[in-house]
C-alpha cells in the first residue's frame, strides 16, 4: 500500500519532465531561489538543454538544442536535482506526486511531461510514431530494409520526412488538397512541391535555425528509459543524425495520395484472404521501376479513395496528444478539446498551485489577435520560461503581466531546405473572409506571403532568404494602416526597410 502524502508544509518546487518546457522552467525557478532546491522528475534518462539561445528580431528566437546527461544540468544549476523516474499519481489535493515508491511534497508543481504521437491506429507493429531519439532509431532501423513505406499525416513531420528520405518509395497519403497545411496554403504547397520533383539531392544551404544535437549525451546517459517511460520530443534537425535511406540508390520517389485517409489496414495473411488486388507504385514514363507488380508486401493500406497500396510500414505522423494520463485519475483539471492541461495567462491549471507548460497544456485564455498555440519547441521553451517567472511571483504574493513574447506567432524553421518563418495568423487562421493577400513568388527562390486584414498586417509567410521578418515583425506588431501603400509592399524594386523608416 502507498504511502500517504504527509502535509504540504514543508514542500519545494517540483517541475515534471525533462524537455524543453521542463528544463527551462527548472533553470529559471533555480536562478529565482538560488537558495531553493528544485526537484526535476522526469521519465528520460537525458533532459534537453538551450543553448546558443539568440533572439533575433522582438519575437524571433533561434537557439541550440542539446541532449545532455542530468548531471550536466545539476553541475550548471547546484539548487537543481534532478530525478530520473516516471511520476505515477498526482494527489492534489494533498499537493503531492508519486513516482516509484516515492512522494514528494510541492508548494508549487509545473506539469511538462510533453505530448505522444496521436497514432492512427494503436498496437499495429507496422504502424511508428516519431516523437523521441528510440522512436527515431527504431523508424531508420526499419528504413534501411524498406522499398516502400507510408506517410500518413500532413504536418510538419510529414514534410519533413518526405523531403529527407532516399532510395525508398513513398506513399504520401493527405486529407488536404495541398501539401502541408498546418504550415501552409495550396500557393506555398505548390511552390515547394516543385522541390520533390527533383531528382538530384541539391547541397544544403548554410542556413541557421535552431538545431538539435546530441553531442552532449553520455553513453551513460543513453541507456533507454524504462519500458513505458517516455523521452522527450525530438526536435529541429533532428534528422540530421540519421541517415534515411531505404534499400535503393535514388533520391525522392514520392507519389502523393491526396483528400483520402486510412480505411483499413490488413496484414499479409488477412489480405491474402480478402482477395483484394493492391496497386503498384505510380509511375510516368522514364521512371524505372523500383517495386514490381508481383511483390507481396507485409502490410497493405486501404485509402478511403478505395486504392489499395502495400508497403513495408506506415508512418504515422498525425500531430500529438499531450501527456496528461497520470496526472488526470483523481484530480479535477480543465481539459481542453485538444486533451491538453487548460492554463491561464499564468500558465496555472485550474487547480491550484499547478502550473503547465509546454506539448502538455492547452492555452486557456484569450489570446493576442496575431497569436495562437502550436506545439512547438520555441512555444516550450517560451512557456516554460514564463511559468517559472509566474511561480515564482506568486510564491511572493505578486503578480507579473503576460510576457511579450505571446504578443506575436512568430516560427523560424526550414522545411525542403528552405528557410521559412512563419508570423502572426500566416495562414488568415480564424479571420474569416474579411481579409486580402497579397503574394510575391519567384520560382525555386522565394515565396512572400503577407495576410492584411482592413489594411493592417495579421500574418505572412516567408520561404526562402527574403530578409523581410524584422520588417513584417513590425507592422503586425504595429497594426500601422497599410492601405495607402497596396501592392507596393511587396514589390522588390522599393526598398521596404526605408519606406517604414
Ligand atoms: C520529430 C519531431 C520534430 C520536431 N521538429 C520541430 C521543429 O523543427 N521546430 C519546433 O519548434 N518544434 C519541433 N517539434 C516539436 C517540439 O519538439 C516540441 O513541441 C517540444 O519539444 C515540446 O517540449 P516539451 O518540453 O513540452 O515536451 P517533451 O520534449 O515531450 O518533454 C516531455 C518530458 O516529460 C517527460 N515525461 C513524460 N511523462 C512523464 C512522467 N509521467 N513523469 C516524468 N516525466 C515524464 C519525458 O520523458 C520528457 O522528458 C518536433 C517534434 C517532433 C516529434
Ligand atoms: N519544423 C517544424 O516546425 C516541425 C514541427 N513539428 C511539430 O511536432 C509535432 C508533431 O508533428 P506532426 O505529427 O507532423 O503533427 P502536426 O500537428 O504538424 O500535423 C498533423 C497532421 O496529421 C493530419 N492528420 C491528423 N489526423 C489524421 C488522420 N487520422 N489521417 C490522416 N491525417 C491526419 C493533420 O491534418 C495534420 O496535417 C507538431 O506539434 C509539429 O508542429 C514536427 C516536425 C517539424
Amino acid at each position: 500500500m502507498e504511502a500517504p502524502c504527509s502535509s504540504p508544509t514543508a514542500g519545494k518546487f517540483v517541475v515534471v519532465g525533462g524537455g524543453i518546457a521542463g528544463v527551462t522552467c527548472a533553470e529559471q525557478l533555480a536562478i529565482n531561489f538560488p537558495s531553493e532546491d528544485i526537484l526535476l522528475i522526469t521519465a528520460s534518462p537525458v533532459i534537453k538543454a538551450v543553448t546558443n539561445f539568440k533572439q533575433v528580431s522582438e519575437v524571433l528566437e533561434e537557439f541550440d538544442v542539446e541532449e545532455q546527461p542530468s548531471t550536466m544540468l545539476e553541475n550548471r544549476f547546484p539548487n537543481i536535482k534532478v530525478m530520473e523516474s516516471g511520476v505515477k499519481q498526482l494527489k492534489s489535493k494533498e499537493h503531492c506526486v508519486l513516482e516509484d515508491g516515492h512522494q514528494h511534497i510541492y508548494k508549487k508543481l509545473c506539469l511538462c511531461a510533453g505530448a505522444k504521437p496521436k497514432l492512427i491506429c494503436e498496437g499495429n507493429p507496422y504502424v511508428l510514431g516519431i516523437r523521441d531519439t528510440d522512436s527515431a532509431q527504431e523508424f531508420q532501423k526499419q528504413l534501411t530494409k524498406a522499398k516502400r513505406i507510408m506517410i500518413i499525416g500532413n504536418g510538419g513531420i510529414a514534410l519533413e520526412l518526405v523531403y529527407e528520405i532516399e532510395g525508398c518509395e513513398v506513399i504520401w497519403v493527405i486529407k488536404d488538397k495541398a501539401i502541408g497545411n498546418t504550415f501552409f496554403d495550396a500557393g506555398a504547397a505548390e511552390f515547394l512541391t516543385s522541390k520533390l520533383i527533383d531528382e538530384k539531392p541539391e547541397a544544403k544551404i548554410a542556413q541557421k535555425r535552431t538545431r538539435y544535437t546530441t553531442e552532449g549525451r553520455k553513453k551513460e546517459a543513453q541507456a533507454r528509459a524504462n519500458a513505458g517511460n517516455v523521452g522527450s520530443a525530438l526536435g529541429p534537425d533532428w534528422h540530421e543524425g540519421l541517415d534515411l535511406k531505404g534499400t535503393k540508390e535514388f533520391s525522392h520517389k514520392i507519389h502523393i495520395e491526396t483528400m483520402c485517409e486510412v480505411k483499413k489496414i490488413y496484414l499479409q495473411e488477412e489480405f491474402r484472404i480478402s482477395e483484394k488486388k493492391s496497386l503498384t507504385f505510380p509511375r510516368d514514363h522514364h521512371d524505372q521501376s523500383v517495386t514490381t507488380d508481383k511483390e507481396i508486401w507485409p502490410v497493405y493500406v486501404e485509402l478511403t479513395n478505395e486504392k489499395i497500396y502495400g508497403c513495408d510500414f506506415i508512418v504515422s505522423a498525425t500531430g500529438v496528444t499531450p501527456n496528461t494520463e497520470p496526472f488526470l485519475c483523481g484530480n479535477n483539471f480543465d481539459v481542453g478539446e485538444d486533451g491538453g492541461l487548460k492554463v491561464d495567462d499564468h500558465m496555472h491549471t485550474s487547480l491550484p498551485d499547478i502550473y503547465a507548460a509546454g506539448d502538455i497544456c492547452t492555452a486557456a485564455w484569450h489570446p493576442s489577435p496575431v497569436w495562437q498555440q502550436m506545439r512547438l519547441w520555441t512555444q516550450a521553451r517560451q512557456m516554460g520560461w514564463y511559468a517559472a517567472k509566474c511561480m515564482a511571483a506568486a510564491s511572493v504574493g505578486e503578480s507579473i503581466d503576460m510576457d511579450f513574447s505571446f504578443e506575436l506567432f512568430a516560427h523560424v524553421t526550414k522545411f525542403f531546405n528552405y528557410k521559412v518563418v512563419l508570423l502572426g495568423k500566416y495562414n488568415a487562421q480564424g479571420l474569416g473572409s474579411n481579409h486580402e493577400l497579397l503574394l510575391r513568388c519567384t520560382k525555386g527562390q522565394e515565396y512572400i506571403k503577407a495576410v492584411l486584414q482592413n489594411g493592417r498586417m495579421m500574418g505572412a509567410v516567408l520561404i526562402g532568404e527574403t530578409d523581410l521578418e524584422e520588417t513584417f515583425e513590425n507592422l503586425i506588431l504595429n497594426q500601422m494602416n497599410l492601405s495607402a501603400y497596396g501592392e507596393d509592399l511587396l514589390d522588390p524594386n522599393i526598398d521596404i526597410e526605408d519606406y517604414f523608416d
